[in-house]
């Protein structure tokens, strides 16, 4: 987003917001990947799986589904019982926000500060370095989250150390986001829309800066009062400059205890059984563990990151695998069907 005043995204041409990019395409009916795949099967599949057929989700050639009969059951499920009975647990970082617009990069929360021309030169630098060395072990199909988890840890430490050597003050998130290139993913903001009049609860379970996170969904106008933030916030002293992380720290593999230990949330919410759940990571899929008692909980996965080497994985833990969609077009299809 260029800097000074800002038009909404909504009210931009699309050719400013890029919103066409990443948009899926509906082509000839492909055969989903399914575990009973055979050739000519697809007519077989729209008989088998109305609910699928009907939202036109077995014909988009970018959506992978590994058990067709379980999403068409969770679907239907969720589509009869309505709005009463849902919640939606979607985390932040490449899932409510997009992950390239035009070939270019999009920052995630964290990416905003260490790019931010606001910030010291020597924060930004040591940051990427950070981000270069730690990004990719979060992505490694190879190691374990075992494995992963002491390293995610360092990568806190390290950059909670860094950004208390700047004095960063809390009135600078809001240009910071404004100078960003953080979008949300085309439709959010009618998605959102949608969940508020509708009254359905939206966690946002963030492993990113909370305070940047929120000040986002304020300048997107989707931070509504059915929506709750569990992400790592800052404490500031009186002058409102940072002196550390509130409580501990979240990261990419310790999110679904956070949203458990740290509030009733869920228990609030009993009788709300049916779950939309959506991510980018491994780490995601367990961020609803906390709901009592669910029934119908749908995953949908945003494969962004190493296509290949995670799809598999991606379909083991997620009902749809949506491969590089910057869209909000499938959980909008979904939704729109609900009363
Ligand atoms: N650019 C940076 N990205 C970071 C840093 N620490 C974590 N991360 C990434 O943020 C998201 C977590 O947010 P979520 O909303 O997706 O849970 C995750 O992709 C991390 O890799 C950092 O210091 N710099
Ligand atoms: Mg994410």
């Amino acid at each position: 987003m260029g800097g000074g005043t800002r038009t909404p995204e909504s009210s931009r041409p699309i050719s400013e917001t890029g919103g066409a990019a990443g948009r899926d395409k509906t082509t000839e009916m492909v055969e989903p990947v399914t575990s009973f795949n055979s050739p000519g099967q697809a007519n077989t599949n729209a008989r088998m799986y109305p609910t699928l057929e009907k939202l036109g989700l077995l014909k988009r050639d970018h959506i992978r589904i590994k058990d067709l009969g379980h999403v068409e059951q969770v679907l239907t499920s969720i589509v009869t019982e309505g709005y009463s009975k849902l919640q939606l647990v979607v985390d932040f970082d490449f899932t409510l926000t997009k992950v390239h617009v035009d070939g270019q990069r999009c920052h995630c929360s964290w990416g905003i500060m260490d790019n931010s021309p606001m910030m010291p030169d020597f924060y930004r630098e040591e940051a990427n370095q950070l981000l270069a060395r730690y990004y990719p072990i979060e992505l490694d199909p190879h190691m374990t989250e075992a494995e992963k988890i002491p390293h995610m840890m360092e990568w806190y430490r390290n950059i909670h150390a860094l950004i208390l050597k700047c004095h960063v003050n809390k009135s600078s998130f809001k240009g910071m986001v404004s100078d960003s290139n953080i979008r949300l993913r085309d439709g959010t903001e009618e998605l959102f829309g949608s969940l508020h009049r509708a009254g359905v609860p939206v966690l946002v379970l963030s492993a990113g800066i909370g305070d940047v996170l929120v000040e986002v969904l304020q300048h997107f106008n989707v931070y509504t009062d059915n929506v709750k933030v569990v992400a790592n916030f800052f404490k500031y002293n009186k002058e409102g400059v940072i002196e550390g992380f509130q409580g501990d720290a979240i990261h990419m593999f310790n999110k679904n205890e956070n949203a458990i230990h740290s509030s009733d949330y869920f228990q609030r919410l009993e009788g709300r059984a049916n779950v939309i759940l959506m991510g980018d990571s491994l780490g995601d899929v367990k961020m609803a563990v906390g709901v009592p008692n669910p029934v119908n909980v749908l995953k949908i996965g945003f494969l962004n990151d190493k296509i290949e080497e995670r799809l598999e994985s991606f379909m083991n833990n997620f009902d749809l695998v949506l491969i590089d969609d910057q869209t909000m077009d499938v959980a909008k299809t979904v939704l729109d069907q609900l009363k």
